[in-house]
């Protein structure tokens, strides 16, 4: 019998590593508790998918993620990749960062390798835990072939999802993650069945390389609403920030009062990225806003948080608003 794939799982903390009080606890918890050697011990069925070995990268909650952590996590997978012992890697993660981590190492790791990021909705000692099924599936994914050049995966509630596509889309319920294009294909019992592929461009395929990335500018998000001021706006321009994300009203829309403060910016040479605020759908450009004429990107389907995760990564080389759009057109 031929050896089975060696798959590396890479954990970094969240619920899929969390432990409560009681079996009844279901959402009060204390994340990032598990070490992966417990984990893996915990689920010796993972044996009949892949040879696994577990690396404790960090132990924390995904909401304290930093850009740091990032750089460091993605150089890890990087390295992985290229080993030719490694045929797949997992990451456990928490789930409220999830989305932005599986973007950005599908932006930035040239690999044509499975990549899938997991996490769970319930801690392991909970009633009806859903960690151990997504780290399993999570594991046989990325231990076959077939998911091989699909770009960043991730599994949750037995789907296959886009790392770039998906979002946490509900707080409690196991079917948090989603995406407004649909999951690319489902995961039972080790066998995956495949819909849909991605067409925006990713790892391998990707003008970035993590390996040739030293630091991640600043981009922050200010959030639009009735009422809305300039404070936050003027406050992330003084900062210095490199770009900053808008995420508008409706179809990205700016209120009147904001406008000249986003103008000033972008005269200062920062990037203004016109998002939007509502789930699903995409910013038209030249729409709402004269994005051609205020020298302003839109940030096509991307939720603001993604659409950060996508500027600082393109502005880690010179970009002028143009090479800047035709960016958030591909990725
Ligand atoms: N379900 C979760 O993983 C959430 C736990 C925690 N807030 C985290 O993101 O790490």
């Amino acid at each position: 019998q031929a050896a089975k794939p060696h798959v590396v799982v890479l954990a970094t903390g969240g619920t899929i590593a969390g432990a409560g009080a009681s079996a009844a606890n279901s959402a009060t918890y204390s994340a990032a508790k598990v070490p992966v050697d417990k984990l893996l011990a915990g689920l010796p069925e993972l044996g009949q998918v892949a040879r696994v070995s577990g690396e404790q990268v960090f132990q924390i909650a995904s909401e304290s993620f930093t850009n740091e952590h990032l750089l460091t996590l993605a150089r890890r997978v990087s390295a992985l990749s290229k080993q030719a012992d490694v045929n797949g890697i997992v990451i456990t993660h928490g789930t409220d960062t999830l989305e932005e981590t599986a973007y950005f190492l599908n932006l930035v790791v040239r690999t044509t390798k499975p990549i899938v990021v997991v996490g769970s909705m319930r801690p392991g000692t909970a009633l009806s835990a859903d960690g151990a099924l997504n780290l399993y599936d999570a594991v046989s994914v990325a231990a076959s072939q077939d998911a091989a050049g699909k770009g960043v995966l991730v599994t949750l509630n037995d789907e296959i999802q886009s790392g770039r596509d998906v979002s946490k889309t509900v707080n409690i319920k196991t079917e948090a993650f989603k995406s407004q294009w649909g999951p690319l294909g489902m995961v039972v019992e080790g066998r995956n069945y495949w819909f849909r592929a991605p067409v925006k461009r990713h790892t391998s395929a990707s003008e970035f390389n993590i390996d040739e990335i030293q630091s991640l500018p600043a981009v922050d998000i200010v959030y639009g609403y009735g009422n809305m001021n300039t404070t936050g706006i003027d406050a992330y321009g003084k900062a210095g920030v490199k770009a900053l994300i808008h995420a508008g009203t409706g179809n990205g829309s700016v209120a009147a009062q904001a406008v000249p403060a986003l103008r000033a910016l972008r005269a200062n040479g920062v990037q203004v990225i016109r998002g939007a605020r509502v789930p699903d759908g995409f910013v038209l450009r030249n729409a709402e806003q004269p994005d051609d004429q205020y020298d302003w990107v839109v940030a096509h389907d991307l939720r603001p948080q993604k659409a950060r995760i996508l500027a600082m990564v393109a502005l880690t080389k010179p970009q002028d608003a143009k090479s800047l759009q035709r960016i958030f057109w591909e990725y």
